[in-house]
């Protein structure tokens, strides 16, 4: 079946079998063939060389290459093709689990990262993971709503960095490393915000994301203060989230703070796209031996207890921590690393979850129709 989002100029006797060995090609992320994930959106033929163009709902530039490579491969068995010119790109749609909050202008997504419990690494998961998603090849911003403890500025290396007002309305949002970010340790000194009050912070939290000049995201990131109360709440209330991910150490005390921000968020309709399990093993860097220091399968068991996927376990590595000390984060002082690779599988993932959401969601939305 031709879809009106799909421009297939093949005749028929080669277009059924070019669609069935792109459909062959399971996407690991969304789990299904490239037709039925709408990922084939046109395809022509001239001199035997075939053109076909694919449009990703999530971010996976760092496999193009071999994609390309497979589907080439498998399709140059027909006799109707010599050649394949294969172009991809990434385009998510404009998408709210709260579809009542206006949208932030130029904002596409809105993840918000989020943890019961402070020190489990929130932040610093949170910065990869926005740099990870925009190495996969997405425009990304980050905002900084650790209220109490604003650390984004310095792991960006950007400490200094004071927003500008052009149109005395909005604010300019900082640049670093490809991505945009904004934080209210860019405009308060020292302590002054500690002694905000729960509605007061959440107020003024959603003045910064709404008074925020930012330029065209695909997604933005919302570093949330630790723990599940009021501030929390409140900000979930106000802002248009699409998704929520909890971080966690295997910890029990962690987990059970998990626990609570899995249900705050069931309470306000964000679906939970996945855990993160951070200082999930120790490598010794001397022998290579793996250490497991805050228990061992914790992330996963929530995961599966309540049905949300783990999206990637990452090492307590004193890289990790020394890289956001010096403001360059693992993902771009050392991409090729193995814990940079693992950002980047939990940023394609998380992508894949957030379009799947959408899929669900479009699907409630039709069966209403028909009733
Ligand atoms: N996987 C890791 N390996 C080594 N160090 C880590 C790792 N994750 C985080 N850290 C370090 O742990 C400390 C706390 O991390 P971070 O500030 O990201 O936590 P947080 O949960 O955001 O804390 P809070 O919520 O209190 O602001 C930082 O010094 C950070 O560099």
């Amino acid at each position: 079946m031709v879809k009106s989002h799909t421009n297939y100029q093949l005749s028929d006797e080669l277009l059924s079998p070019v669609l069935d060995i792109l459909e062959a090609f399971v996407d690991p992320y969304l789990k299904k063939g490239l037709v039925s994930a709408e990922c084939v959106t046109a395809l022509s033929i001239s001199d035997k060389r075939l053109q076909l163009s694919l449009v990703y709902p999530y971010p996976c530039m760092t496999q193009y290459r071999d994609t390309v490579m497979a589907i080439t491969n498998r399709l140059a068995v027909l006799d109707a093709i010599d050649e394949v010119e294969c172009e991809i790109d990434f385009q998510p749609r404009v998408y709210s689990a709260l579809p009542s909050i206006a949208p932030i202008p130029n904002v596409k997504q809105v993840i918000a990262i989020a943890s019961g419990k402070g020190g489990v690494g929130k932040s610093t998961t949170a910065v990869n993971l926005a740099l990870a998603l925009k190495a996969e090849g997405a425009e990304v911003g980050i905002l900084d709503a650790d209220i109490y403890g604003p650390s984004i500025p310095l792991m960006l290396g950007i400490p200094n960095f004071r927003p500008q007002s052009p149109d005395g309305k909005h604010m300019t949002a900082a640049l670093a490393h490809g991505i945009s970010a904004q934080s209210i340790g860019f405009m308060l000194s020292g302590d002054e915000a500690a002694v905000w009050r729960g509605p007061m912070a959440a107020g003024a939290l959603a003045q910064l994301l709404n008074e925020t000049q930012w330029p065209e995201l695909d997604y933005l990131i919302i570093d949330m203060p630790p723990g599940t109360g009021d501030i929390q709440l409140t900000l979930s209330q106000k802002v248009p989230v699409s998704g929520a991910v909890i971080v966690t150490t295997p910890q029990d005390i962690a987990l059970a703070d998990a626990k609570k921000g899995i249900t705050m968020f069931g309470k306000v309709n964000i679906p939970v796209l996945g855990i993160i399990e951070n200082m999930s093993f120790h490598l010794c860097p001397e022998c290579g031996h793996k250490e497991h220091p805050f228990g061992t399968h914790g992330g996963s068991q929530i995961a599966q207890k309540y049905n949300v996927p783990l999206l990637g376990s990452l090492p307590l590595h004193i890289n990790i921590r020394e890289s956001m000390d010096n403001g360059t984060p693992s993902v771009v002082s050392e991409p090729e690393s193995e814990v940079s690779g693992i950002y980047r599988e939990i940023a394609r993932k998380l992508g894949a979850e957030l379009a799947l959401q959408q899929v669900t969601s479009t699907v409630k939305i039709s069966i209403s129709d028909d009733e």
